[in-house]
């Protein structure tokens, strides 16, 4: 016969004396499932909860012993969602609480100009455009990247290395991590920003208004024929749609090409 297990609602606190099971209260829920208390006599500081996740002792080059806890939170959505702007928000929030910001953004996206990120609403702020993450220490300066807390990268999906330079920055260099870029591509394939969810703290999936109905819209439909997966655009070339008429969107694309189609041969054929 099957034996079942009933596990207790609190561990007896005498296994795991370090080890907090109390029930989870706040969002982030999963860096205060096994938080722990830090012993004291690491680094000669105070004594205080921390993620085991995030929990990652440093040494400077003075030889002192600090400690870094990381950060990862991931903004996606469909385009004229409010990623940057939501992005710009919380950039500003933190630097408003005095931590040190920095924001990146991908060369690819001259849309609005090269060294600021732009919402579509016209709202700005200065930012490093870069071609690949890897760079960024470098241009930013070791001594000014040190000082660094709190990194905000937009338009992610144009990054190739942004899992890794995300690991390094949040586990490695303790800085507060905030990505904002597009889930899915035209075709709602996965667009790179989704290999971050694993290694993320928090995911915010934004929703804009469907062009077509007003609805929420979680997807980014594209106007035109044009296939590549990036193309650099806007309003011109994308729309936001809710399921609907996202489905519907594509079945008019693709009647729309079997004609064209169809009528380029049949010229074709009296010429
Ligand atoms: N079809 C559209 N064309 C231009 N702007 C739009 C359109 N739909 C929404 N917007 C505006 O874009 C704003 C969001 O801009 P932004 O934060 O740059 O979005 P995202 O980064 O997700 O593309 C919305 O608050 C809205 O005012
Ligand atoms: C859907 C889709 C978009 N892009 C491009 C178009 C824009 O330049 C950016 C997204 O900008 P936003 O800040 O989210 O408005 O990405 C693309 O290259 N390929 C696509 O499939």
């Amino acid at each position: 016969m099957m034996k079942s297990f009933v596990f207790p609602a609190r561990k007896p606190s005498f296994l795991f004396p370090n080890i907090d099971f109390s029930p989870l209260k706040s969002p982030s829920f999963v860096s205060n499932f096994l938080s722990v208390r830090k012993p004291d006599f690491l680094c000669g500081l105070r004594s205080r909860r921390l993620s085991l996740s995030s929990f990652s002792p440093s040494v400077d080059g003075n030889g002192h012993c600090y400690q870094t806890e990381g950060e990862i939170h991931v903004i996606v959505g469909p385009m004229f969602a409010g990623k940057t702007t939501t992005l710009l928000r919380r950039i500003e929030s933190e630097s408003s609480n005095g931590r040190n910001v920095a924001i990146i953004k991908s060369s690819k996206d001259t849309r609005y100009g090269l060294d600021s990120i732009v919402t579509h609403d016209g709202e700005r702020l200065s930012c490093w455009p870069l071609t690949a993450l890897s760079s960024f220490k470098e241009r930013f300066g070791l001594e000014a990247y040190h000082q660094l807390e709190v990194i905000g990268i937009d338009e992610a999906q144009f990054f190739e290395d942004l899992y890794d330079f995300c690991v390094k920055a949040a586990d490695h260099d303790g800085k507060t991590v905030i990505v904002a870029g597009l889930d899915g591509d035209y075709l709602r394939r996965s667009f790179g920003v989704l290999d971050i969810i694993p290694i993320a703290d928090s995911v915010t999936k934004l929703r804009a208004r469907c062009e077509l109905c007003g609805k929420p819209a979680a997807f980014t439909l594209r106007k035109t024929e044009e296939t590549e997966r990036e193309l650099v655009a806007g309003a011109d070339v994308y729309m936001p749609v809710c399921r609907h008429h996202y489905a519907s969107g594509q079945v008019v694309k693709e009647a729309a090409r079997t004609v064209l189609q169809t009528h380029t041969v049949g010229r074709g054929l009296f010429l």
